[in-house]
């Protein structure tokens, strides 16, 4: 299996160089770029694994190219390097795609392993402050059951919720298997258009379509001797489970437009936060492919149904988002931990998560307030729960925001928070970002009551597919609206 390949996009030539000499003394392969622009050309010259980009350049930004990223190579992980004043923007960038970000200096350690989490490249193990929290019992069981599970080669479906810990689960069954040195290789079958899943999957050939420039291995070839994680299974059409179906059965892989078959050693895991049960007598998910991939079916209960492990989580998180943000000594106040107990956690740990984050760039001095985790907000103040705004960070011993800065920030646009004063915004693209999401979601959620919950009448009249209509209900989710609760209103 070829080393992954990493595309260093900085504009400062001694820092790229650096970035490059760190990943290539980790045994990644490295090409690199020194402009947004010049970046797009490299991927158009050939396929990468990952992108890692500076997102301050000159000419188009770390956040332009990510844009162009998304559009063109969807399923592509990116990640952004971010000076300390921006990582408001940074965290909001993870929400609309970027894998995750760095601040600013760094050590080298921190960017390899950052890149070995998503490439899985290296035989570097995650720390243990990195483990998944599972302090409730329903939790513990889980994790008991993950181990037994990971020694044997099974099949493992693991269904919850929107933002449970899927995905997390699965990296813990990879983690602790016999194949933990090889790749661990996630695709997520919501987000890649329809027509590329399957080239992306099992790869294609030069001139394959239009378009194809080169010979690109897919993501099974990639995970050869690894793990494979199909995150959303429930949202590939039928033709593709038909292929799926068989090259689980014959263990081998033939690219787009290409002959030679390439034997595979990959252990199959999938999540799904629908019923696939359900599915399957709905007649949308193939029958044989469902019995072949629950041969171990495991279920991640929702957040509010495991209630000892919300504050373990949000210590986590905490603990996790402030060394990343470059922040020391933040604790929860206690209105704040009684606020976490008391939410419903919609969005389940994604939500904890944003919450979190949020919080870290909001805060003033050195205890988090409930206010500072927007909670309880529902559709009404999208605006804050959508992305962290272009906030100044407030870091602990520095000069405090405005008084009001939490409430305004949470979209909270009552007559006693002057927006205005603090809303200026230090960016307005974010803002008026936050602004057309926060106009789409409400937009989707009317018509959605319109019509009473009947999605696929909801698509045509939103014109969009129903797939796309599925992919932002379950991006409304993470967002943390209570979509039951919000569809139970009366228009
Ligand atoms: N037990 C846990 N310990 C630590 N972090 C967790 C745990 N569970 C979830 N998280 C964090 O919560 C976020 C969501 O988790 P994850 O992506 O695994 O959820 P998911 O169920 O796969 O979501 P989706 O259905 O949207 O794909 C991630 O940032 C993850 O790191």
């Amino acid at each position: 299996m070829a080393r992954p390949q990493i595309l260093i996009v900085e504009d400062d030539h001694d820092l790229r160089e650096a970035l490059v000499t760190t990943l290539e003394l980790a045994r990644f392969r490295v090409r690199e770029a020194a402009s947004g622009e010049k970046a797009l050309e490299e991927l158009a010259r050939g396929p990468v694994d990952m992108v890692v980009s500076d997102v301050n350049m000159p000419g188009m930004s770390g956040h332009d190219l990510l844009a162009e990223v998304l559009k063109k190579y969807p399923g592509l992980p990116m990640m952004l390097i971010t000076a300390y004043g921006q990582i408001s923007d940074a965290v909001s960038a993870m929400q609309t795609g970027a894998i995750d970000y760095l601040v600013k200096p760094f050590e080298p350690q921190v960017l390899v392993e950052a890149v070995d989490k998503v490439v899985g490249a290296t035989v570097s193990r995650r720390r243990s402050s990195d483990d998944p929290v599972a302090e409730d019992p329903i939790s513990k069981r889980l994790f008991q059951l993950a181990k037994k599970v990971a020694a044997s080669d099974s099949t493992v479906m693991i269904s919850g919720e929107s933002g449970t810990g899927k995905e997390v689960l699965a990296r813990f069954i990879h983690q602790n298997s016999s194949r933990s040195d090889q790749p661990f290789v996630a695709i997520n079958c919501a987000a890649i258009p329809e027509n590329m899943l399957e080239a992306i999957l099992f790869g294609h050939e030069k001139g394959a379509f239009t378009g194809a420039h080169a010979s690109v291995p897919g993501k099974f070839e990639q995970a050869n001797g690894g793990t494979i994680l199909l995150d959303e299974i429930s949202e590939m059409d039928l033709g593709l489970q038909s292929k799926l179906l068989r090259v689980l059965q014959e263990r081998e892989v033939e690219r787009v437009g290409g002959r030679r078959t390439i034997s595979l050693d990959v252990r199959v895991l999938a999540t799904t936060n629908r019923d696939l049960a359900d599915y399957v007598r709905e007649g949308k998910f193939r029958e044989d492919l469902y019995y072949r991939l629950s041969v171990l079916p495991m279920h991640w209960h929702p957040l509010r149904d495991r209630p000892k492990d919300i504050l373990p989580l949000a210590e986590h998180l905490l603990r996790q988002h402030s060394r990343k943000m470059k922040l020391s000594g933040i604790t929860l106040g206690a209105n704040a931990r009684q606020a976490l107990e008391n939410h419903r956690w919609p969005g389940n740990v994604r939500e904890l998560d944003n919450a979190i984050q949020r919080a870290l760039v909001l805060h003033q001095g050195a205890e988090i307030q409930a206010e500072d985790l927007c909670l309880d907000m529902g559709i009404t103040g999208l605006g804050g729960v959508a992305a962290v705004p272009a906030a100044p960070a407030a870091q602990a011993g520095s000069a405090p925001m405005e008084a009001t800065a939490s409430a305004a920030v949470c979209g909270d646009t009552g007559a006693t928070a002057p927006v205005a004063a603090v809303s200026e915004p230090a960016d307005e693209s974010a803002s008026l970002g936050d602004e057309i999401r926060r106009r789409e979601f409400r937009i989707i959620i009317d018509t959605l009551r319109r019509e009473r919950g009947r999605r696929n009448r909801a698509a045509e009249q939103l014109g969009i597919s129903p797939r796309t209509l599925r992919y932002k209900l379950a991006q409304m989710r993470d967002f943390g609206i209570d979509l039951d609760a919000e569809l139970a209103m009366a228009v």
